[in-house]
């Protein structure tokens, strides 16, 4: 067994676990190992994603799992790595938990926040990683090793985009996680955080448990499905006796003013029923996102607006609020995408950072998937409701390339 290796569940030994610690959620990224070969100088590998290969490197094959917590029930996260032996994979040398050897890739305040409550209950350091590099790193590598990771949402059905390696910068990506990052991106590691809002994921989830008293994140999702906004969202066509304002371009149907009803209808909080509270909260924050990301996108001239961070978790309502939005504003110009790992962008970040850590103290040098994933071939799933239950524990079947 090598250093810095795990050997779990017969032949497959982990490696490589990262970690991104957020205000709302942890993410964890693992690499578990089940093969290791080696390529040729130049030799061309023959599937799909085929790579070009300067020199022998080793290649490890297995598979990339995620999983994610609530960041209020990190002791669940330290027992699942503790349960798993997932921190052993970052202890060096034959190193012990505690010593100084024992490292762990982590991004997100929490890396910070928590590094010595790691030490203490896992015996691991934090080795800490700037959390918009690691935004920036794992937006670039799904966008340019997994296989259909983005797509466009249009009235109900969604495309997959084939990204052209030489075309895809410069791009905006939008991190919706507890709060929102806007960051332009020029390149690997070429990037710029343009503009930020603290109306985000935490927000939509805070007020919609302090409005709907619901218990848990999925819940005030699944009550906006049932929803109706029009019940408390002003409309155009409430202001203008159901006439729409087609002089500046709205429609009597556009939503005039957020929870604007409520102003008038001498209605108390329990008059209204938690899914029409959800999915107009829903509806003001997305659309919010979207406008101001398209703000930004206008201010730089980028046509491309990718959307992650775990606000989204490929709900349809969330995704068509944003695409409308940034399709109505930009007439058409500028187009909302959204990724299939959404919020793991920061922590694939971390993962990819790892240089002196993990299998034969060697640097991960490329990740690529080993082959168009479908449903049934790895047991993967988009994300929610567009073709079913989300998956917390999802794995991509994958090659390490090392040097
Ligand atoms: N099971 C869940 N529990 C709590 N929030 C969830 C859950 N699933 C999705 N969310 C949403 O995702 C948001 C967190 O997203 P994400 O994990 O990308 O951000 P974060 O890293 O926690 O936040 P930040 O980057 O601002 O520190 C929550 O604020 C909430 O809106
Ligand atoms: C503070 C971070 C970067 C932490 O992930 C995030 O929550 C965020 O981008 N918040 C928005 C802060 C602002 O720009 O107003």
């Amino acid at each position: 067994m090598d250093p810095g290796s795990l050997e779990i569940q017969g032949n497959s030994t982990i490696s490589h676990l990262a970690l991104d610690i957020g205000g709302s959620l942890i993410k964890l990224v693992y690499f578990s190992r089940y093969e290791e070969f080696s390529v040729d100088d130049n030799e061309e590998k023959s599937s799909k994603e085929s790579l070009l290969v300067s020199k022998r490197y080793p290649v490890l094959q297995g598979r990339l799992h995620f999983a994610k917590f609530e960041t209020s029930k990190i002791n669940d996260c330290l027992e699942f790595i503790r349960r798993n032996q997932l921190h052993l994979g970052g202890c060096q040398h034959g190193g012990a938990p505690g010593s100084e050897n024992c490292c762990v890739k982590a991004t997100g305040g929490g890396a910070y926040k928590y590094a010595d409550l790691f030490k203490e209950e896992l015996g691991i350091y934090l080795d800490k990683e700037d959390e918009m590099d690691c935004l920036v790193a794992g937006a670039n590598f799904l966008l340019k090793a997994v296989h259909e990771e983005a797509f466009t949402y249009t009235d109900g059905r969604k495309d997959f985009v084939q990204i052209d390696h030489d075309d895809l910068y410069p791009y905006l990506l939008v991190n919706i996680g507890s709060g929102v990052s806007m960051i332009k991106v020029d390149g690997d590691g070429k990037f710029e955080r343009v503009s930020g809002t603290n109306v985000g994921g935490g927000t939509f989830w805070g007020l919609g448990r302090l409005l709907t008293k619901c218990k848990s994140f999925d819940e005030l999702l699944e009550l906006s499905h049932q929803g109706n906004n029009r019940v408390i969202d002003m409309l155009v066509g409430d202001i203008y006796g159901g006439m729409e304002y087609s002089k500046i371009g709205l429609s009597s149907t556009a939503i005039a003013s957020s929870f604007g009803k409520a102003i008038s209808d001498n209605k108390e909080l329990t008059d209204y029923s938690p899914e029409d509270i959800s999915r107009s909260l829903l509806r003001m924050i997305s659309n919010n996102i979207g406008q101001i990301s398209y703000l930004n996108a206008l201010r730089f001239g980028l046509k491309r607006i990718f959307f992650g961070g775990f606000f989204i978790r490929g709900h349809a309502y969330t995704m068509d609020t944003i695409s409308v939005g940034v399709h109505f504003w930009s007439k058409g110009e500028a187009k909302a995408l959204f990724l299939r790992h959404e919020g793991f962008l920061g922590a694939l970040g971390a993962f990819a950072s790892y240089e002196k850590h993990g299998l034969d103290d060697s640097i991960v040098r490329q990740l690529v998937q080993q082959s168009p994933i479908s449903a049934s071939h790895t047991g993967y799933k988009i994300h929610g409701p567009l073709n079913g239950e989300w998956n917390d524990n999802e794995s991509i079947e994958c090659s390490v390339y090392v040097s």
